[in-house]
């Protein structure tokens, strides 16, 4: 449509982005091949993958006259993908009302302003799937389950529903198929039944196979497990994320799905985190695309694989190449992204040398890639901070200290090398939001119940005047935060009173029985201490309470409504934090409900009290028992907006693709010394449960088990966790620990260590950042 140097130029102008070769060779080698060039495109952090994605779909329309509607471009999350679909959005529009003023274009004026970039598929592989799905059924189309339920369903159809949770044959398996010893608890049962099944998907592994190859009694009832799980979504219509691209799978080998036979440019972001179930997927697309005179283009880093746990296969990312040429007799153009446009030179430095060195781990890293470099050396650059204290009380005041001032106070001053630096938010459009604290766990308690920095960093920031508010909806399973308990109790003192169907039916769970009767004394308690309205919503539960009494004909009281009806006395429950949890509580109300027969309703019946015990034994099931019993995930995905005005804690996994100005790394609040038990967080002694799983799995599955060991994979994976890390911050890196970390610990006389990847070990046991004179500490 319009000459190349005409959109470099508009791009640079209107844009503000610079894509010519003698600026930025990178990006340019990236968006200029033609529509029929596969690329390989290995980005390292901060490269600008959303930019290129972008700029490329855009090069294609504008450049090439690709239309949008054939361009199919996929992200790992929604969120990632809404960002990519507004953002093109936005610059397409820019640039297609720039070219429609000028004269030069004006023979293709109207193909121009016809253009409309909401046609290009954009999305997550499970919504495209499902859209697609949805498009080309001539039947009832399934409808999908989130993550965030499939765990309380697996609980039910899979364990309770046949008592299996007792099974010492199953609990036998499930530990020796990752290599554990852990006593399992129902929501452990059910979430590793849900990794083996996922793994039977992602993996593409025969599943009869695999069981009866098995020789272990709780092999065979795990498959039941899993099997009745299917079957009930099967039964009602509906499918999970792995069936759902299984399903798609399966459409588009059979029928070759109408939706996609137009399709010529296939673009995938974060291809490190792909499966085999994925990989197949994209290629059988990339062949329409290619017969289509079109090209397969994947972007992504090996060194920020994260999710091996949940079937993501990196060698598929670094062994592109070869794997494309095998399916469709292509060789891609490889296209390495190594000029990074968030941090500084000081943190790049530090990222740079950190994933180097390992020595073993260069073996499994993409050939032909390049270190990055910094593409801001003349802003403020700021050496890596360390924070290190004998125990986490005082680093969690000291961190505290840091970030008011950082954040409320004056700035945190420090001098280095003849230089001095001011460390402070914007004042004009900074807030605490700007600072982010990453962990491998963002629990609050650790096993023994006793607080973790998390919790002892909030209840600090608490204390500040004006408070600083932490946002960690991970820190706790959601049935034990308090404004939830309430909500909860409230809920059940409602349509159950007095446990008088509760009671009756004596099959749930202890421990959920247990976190009911929390629950519901809290609630009393909350109603009691509130002055005003204690009344009024004591009068509320006795409406509810007379309701059993009633002779009319049938009512239904969705669940929601109910809830939205109470929230108006639970102030707690409308802040920023409080409406994610009624979010994830709602969503969790709306999704039990596909496979609920009383669909989340309380039906109040005068002539049939079966009908109402049914009803509510229902939702205690679905929706009470998986929250007692920490069974409902949070999954990345509900965790959208993050709020304004408060520190974010949140898992390294949870931070991926994102930046923030400044970062606080949290490497070893919980290493006091070199104890066994917490090693595999650091530096593993053996291969870990993910790994093992991989491996017990692999075997049956045409990828074969992995070529490399399983103790380097986990720590292989440990690396790419910190780097990921560490390669988030714009401005400001700051890695936090306990002293025993930089200085070792005395025991039995002796001098000892904590090794540690995140400190800057390698596997062989060397030290290489010793004594991390590597940070300046503060
Ligand atoms: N050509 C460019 N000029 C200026 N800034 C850029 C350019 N390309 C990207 N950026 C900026 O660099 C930052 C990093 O970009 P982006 O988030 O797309 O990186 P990424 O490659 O996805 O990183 P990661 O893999 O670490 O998630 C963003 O703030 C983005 O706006």
């Amino acid at each position: 449509m319009i000459e190349y140097p005409d959109f470099e130029k508009i791009v640079l102008d209107k844009l503000g982005r610079d894509i010519r070769i003698e600026v930025n060779e990178d990006q340019h080698n990236a968006i200029i091949p033609a529509p029929d060039t596969s690329l390989f495109i290995v980005a390292g952090p901060g490269s600008g993958k959303t930019t290129v994605m972008v700029l490329k779909i855009l090069k294609f329309i504008f450049v090439d006259g690709v239309k949008p509607s054939s361009i199919l471009a996929t992200t790992f999350t929604r969120k990632a993908a809404a960002q990519l679909k507004s953002r093109t959005i936005e610059w397409g529009n820019e640039l297609k009302s720039t070219l429609m003023e000028n004269p030069k274009y004006s023979s293709i004026r109207v193909l121009i302003e016809k253009l409309d970039f909401k046609r290009i598929v954009t999305g997550t592989l499970d919504s495209i799937a499902e859209d697609i799905l949805k498009s080309s059924d001539s039947g009832s189309s399934p409808a999908i389950i989130e993550d965030l339920v499939s765990n309380a369903l697996m609980i039910k159809v899979g364990l309770l529903d046949h008592d299996r949770q007792r099974d010492k044959d199953l609990h036998g398996f499930l530990n020796h198929i990752r290599g554990s010893r852990t006593r399992l608890n129902v929501s452990m049962m059910s979430q590793i039944l849900l990794e083996i099944k996922d793994r039977v998907y992602h993996d593409r592994i025969d599943f009869e196979k695999f069981i009866n190859d098995y020789e272990h009694p709780g092999a065979k009832i795990a498959h039941d497990a899993i099997s009745d799980y299917i079957g009930d979504l099967k039964n009602r219509n509906l499918l999970d994320f792995s069936m759902l691209e299984d399903e798609f799978l399966r459409k588009l080998q059979t029928d070759g799905l109408k939706g996609l036979k137009n399709i010529k440019i296939v673009l995938v972001d974060e291809y490190q985190d792909t499966n085999l179930l994925q990989e197949t997927i994209y290629l059988k697309i990339a062949d329409v695309a290619v017969k289509n005179k079109g090209s397969i283009i994947v972007v992504g880093d090996d060194d920020q694989s994260l999710y091996r746990f949940r079937g993501a296969t990196v060698d598929l990312f670094t062994d592109f190449g070869n794997r494309l040429n095998g399916y469709l007799g292509i060789n891609p153009l490889f296209v390495n992204l190594s000029k990074n446009y968030r941090s500084t030179e000081h943190i790049v430095d530090f990222c740079n040398e950190f994933i180097r060195l390992d020595k073993e781990f260069q073996n499994v890293r993409a050939e032909g890639k390049r270190s990055i470099s910094s593409s801001l050396e003349n802003s403020i650059n700021v050496p890596v901070l360390g924070m290190f204290r004998d125990d986490i009380n005082t680093l969690a005041a000291d961190l505290a200290n840091f970030i008011r001032e950082a954040s409320h106070g004056k700035g945190f001053n420090l001098d280095y090398k003849g230089s001095s630096f001011k460390i402070k938010i914007d004042e004009k459009d900074g807030s605490p939001s700007d600072i982010a604290f990453l962990c491998s766990s963002p629990l609050e308690l650790d096993f023994k119940g006793n607080p973790r920095l998390p919790i002892l960093l909030k209840d600090e920031l608490n204390k500040i005047n004006p408070q600083i508010p932490v946002f960690n909806p991970r820190g706790q399973s959601l049935g034990r935060i308090p404004v939830i308990e309430v909500l909860c109790g409230i809920l059940l003192e409602c349509i159950d009173p007095e446990c008088k169907i509760q009671n009756t039916f004596g099959r749930l769970p202890r421990n959920a029985v247990f976190r009911f009767k929390i629950w519901r004394s809290k609630a009393l308690k909350y109603i009691d201490d509130k002055e005003d309205e204690s009344k009024e919503m004591h009068a509320f539960i006795d409406t509810w309470r007379s309701y059993f009494r009633i002779k009319e004909d049938k009512i239904e009281v969705p669940l929601v409504e109910l809830i939205y009806k109470m929230v108006k006395w639970i102030p707690e429950i409308l802040d920023e934090e409080g409406l994610v949890y009624l979010e994830i509580i709602i969503k969790t109300i709306t999704q039990t409900s596909l496979f609920s027969d009383f669909k989340s309703n309380i039906v109040l019946n005068g002539r049939n009290r079966d009908i109402n015990q049914d009803s509510v034994i229902e939702v205690m099931w679905n929706i009470f028992v998986p929250i007692a019993l920490g069974a409902i995930n949070l999954d990345l995905d509900i965790l959208e907006n993050l709020p304004e005005n408060g520190i974010n804690i949140m898992s390294i996994h949870q931070s991926k693709g994102l930046e923030f100005p400044i970062v606080i790394v949290d490497v070893g609040s919980d290493f006091k010394m070199n104890y066994a038990n917490h090693a595999f967080k650091r530096f593993p002694g053996t291969p870990g449960k993910s790994c093992t799983l991989e491996d017990n799995m692999r075997k049956f599955s045409k990828l074969g088990i992995p070529k490399r060991g399983a103790l380097d994979r986990a720590f292989d994976d440990l690396i790419r966790q910190y780097f990921v890390a560490f390669s988030r911050p714009q401005g400001l890196l700051l890695l936090v620990g306990l002293n025993s970390l930089k200085d070792g610990y005395f025991f039995n006389n002796a001098l000892r260590y904590v090794p540690n990847v995140a400190t800057g070990w390698d596997r062989d046991g060397e030290w290489h950042w010793e004594g991390l004179n590597n940070l300046f500490h503060i």
